[in-house]
């Protein structure tokens, strides 16, 4: 990641500048506490006690209590206005990958991997918050004991000091070659962990699947097999941060060895008082747990680079589906005319066969087109791209005249109601849920749009009527239930162009005929397009596409296509049975 990346992460700090501010000076005053607490520690032993000075060592004695009380309040502060920060940036920050993976178009998330994304949205904010609020209770302390303390053990004992001017580029070696050795493995490790959120992700949502299959057992396995991987690769990160610590007690156990033999001889011969030397070793230890904190803080920004970079790959993502170049972001769907001009599409912008080939026909509004064909051709694609949910690679979608392209995606998808395959609820109560369609709509307007759609004699059937509460995606009701709400929760939406893509498959044909006429009349008016394996779901409508690999093989009623398409005699022979 380069500056020029990192430069619009400022906007996410920018709003709680006084925090980063405050944060750090409270830190100054442990720091002035630190540095003071050996020195007055010193004048202890060469005055005071050299002396016999009782008075002396109580006044100072007290001074160093006040410090340290000082010291606490500023330790405290420190540590809440550093958690404020951090905490705050990262909310926003979070919020702000939330808001692009909204816009995400559905490459973009097959792309990352769900798994990935939550990854991102958590563990690896967490990370960054974990080092803004190091970062900023030690940026100040840190480096001012660490200044502090040489200084004063140059004027403690420059002889002795001496040792430092060694000591201290050691440690700073060690902890770059341990930095270098700790990033890629901490990379390493985000990637197992998204691997793992992955398979938990896909385990928990297909949880009815895998038992009816008795997959638990193949499921345990691959769970444990990624859970492994992750520990180990963990493990290997942290086996390089664990040395640090030993690491650098060892150098400075070195050190504090040679500052006792040379500064043991010098107080011998008189060169030095004894609370020089005392307090020497503490400033020595100071330097010492300033350098580990420093090295940890390096250590964890190792880390938090490479959470921020897996973020930034978020937010850099191209979205390939957005209305930025929509010509008229203000038009509305008023019609419902449909019309396909030589659509191809394909979802491996590589692979060599097309899932639309060529795809043409004008659907007038207020008509009923069905579709028919096999499973795989190709039926679901191309209602997806009457609602952008994705673009045509050539040829053009057009709705009352103007390609879908041209229109806002909020103004296009709010024409167009669509009642998918795998249409989920949410949980919430059965009234949120058909609210979607329609925010404002009323008790009544629901129960209509239930009642249309055959779904308000079972939510009677419930104890709590439409406030029943449903499960995560909708998962206590049935399958021909759950269709029926979503076909409600379109229905209220009043749409211009309505796609039912097998949206009744789970639903009896008596109910279905039922859903038919209810939506007959309170569509007036409205493009219905009807995807279907059923021909007694399609044979009323006014035009019917029949589909095989991709292409559009005839189109016409179902009394022309009985007399004229192979394909769709068949089909209506094998369903009827004649
Ligand atoms: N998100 C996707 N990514 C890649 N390929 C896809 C995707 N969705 C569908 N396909 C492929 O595109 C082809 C057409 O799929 P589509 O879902 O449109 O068929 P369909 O006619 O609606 O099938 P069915 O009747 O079984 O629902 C299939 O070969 C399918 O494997």
């Amino acid at each position: 990641m380069g500056g020029g990346s990192l430069k619009k992460y400022v906007q996410y700090i920018k709003p709680y500048a006084a925090y980063y501010f405050t944060g750090p000076l409270f830190m100054i005053v442990e720091v002035v506490g630190d540095i003071m607490l050996p020195w007055l520690l010193a004048r202890i032993i060469n005055v005071g006690v050299m002396n016999h000075d009782i008075g002396y060592i109580v006044r100072t004695g007290i001074m160093m209590v006040i410090i340290a009380v000082f010291m606490a309040v500023g330790g405290v502060g420190g540590a809440f206005f550093a958690a404020r920060a951090a905490m705050n940036t990262g909310t926003d920050l979070r919020m702000a990958l939330f808001e692009k993976i909204q816009k995400f178009s559905f490459k973009n998330i097959d792309d990352f991997s769900t798994g990935s994304l939550v990854t991102r949205l958590t563990n690896d904010i967490t990370q960054i918050q974990n080092m803004i609020m190091q970062t900023l209770r030690t940026c100040l302390r840190s480096p001012g004991i660490l200044i502090g303390a040489v200084i004063m053990a140059f004027v403690m004992s420059p002889g002795l000091a001496m040792i430092l001017i060694v000591v201290i580029p050691v440690i700073v070696c060690v902890v770059a070659v341990i930095m270098k050795l700790a990033f890629p493995r901490f990379d390493r490790m985000q990637t197992k962990l998204d691997n793992l959120n992955s398979c938990i992700q896909e385990m928990l949502v297909n949880i009815r699947v895998i038992k009816s299959f008795v997959r638990g057992e193949y499921e345990e396995a691959k769970f444990d097999s990624r859970n492994e991987q992750l520990c180990e690769s963990t493990v290997r990160a942290m086996r390089t941060v664990i040395v640090m610590a030993p690491a650098m007690a060892l150098i400075m156990n070195m050190a504090i060895v040679a500052v006792m033999w040379k500064g043991g001889n010098m107080i011998i011969a008189g060169h030095m008082p004894v609370g020089n030397l005392t307090a020497f070793i503490n400033y020595m230890t100071q330097i010492l747990s300033s350098l580990t904190m420093l090295s940890m803080v390096f250590l964890n920004s190792t880390r938090a680079v490479a959470s921020l970079k897996r973020i930034d790959e978020v937010m850099q993502a191209d979205i390939d589906l957005t209305d930025d170049a929509a010509a008229m972001k203000d038009k509305k769907v008023l019609c419902g005319d449909v019309e396909f001009k030589n659509v191809f599409f394909r979802y491996y912008k590589n692979s060599e066969e097309w899932v639309l080939d060529n795809i043409s026909f004008h659907l007038k509004s207020g008509q009923k087109m069905g579709i028919i064909g096999s499973t795989g051709c190709g039926k679901s694609t191309l209602v997806s791209l009457i609602a952008r949910l994705y673009d045509a690679d050539s040829g053009s979608v057009l709705i009352d005249g103007t390609d879908v392209r041209e229109y806002s995606l909020k103004n296009l998808r709010d024409g167009v109601g669509m009642v998918l395959q795998n249409n989920v609820l949410f949980s919430g109560d059965i009234a949120d849920n058909l609210r979607w369609g329609d925010a404002d709509a009323t008790d009544e307007q629901i129960r209509q749009a239930a009642s249309a759609a055959q779904a308000d004699e079972f939510v009677n059937d419930f104890a709590d009527g439409y406030a029943a509460q449903l499960g995560q995606g909708g998962c206590n009701v049935s399958g021909g239930q759950k269709q029926r709400l979503c076909i409600a929760r379109a229905l209220l939406k009043k749409p211009k162009i309505l796609i039912l893509d097998d949206s009744t498959s789970a639903v009896d044909t008596a109910t279905e005929r039922k859903i038919n006429a209810a939506l007959e009349e309170q569509l007036a008016g409205c493009t219905t397009i009807t995807v279907s394996q059923r021909i007694s779901s399609i044979m009323h409508a006014d035009v019917i596409l029949v589909m095989d690999n991709g292409r559009v093989i005839d189109m016409g009623t179902h009394e022309q296509l009985l007399a004229g398409c192979t394909l769709y005699r068949e089909i209506y022979d094998l369903q009827t049975n004649s």
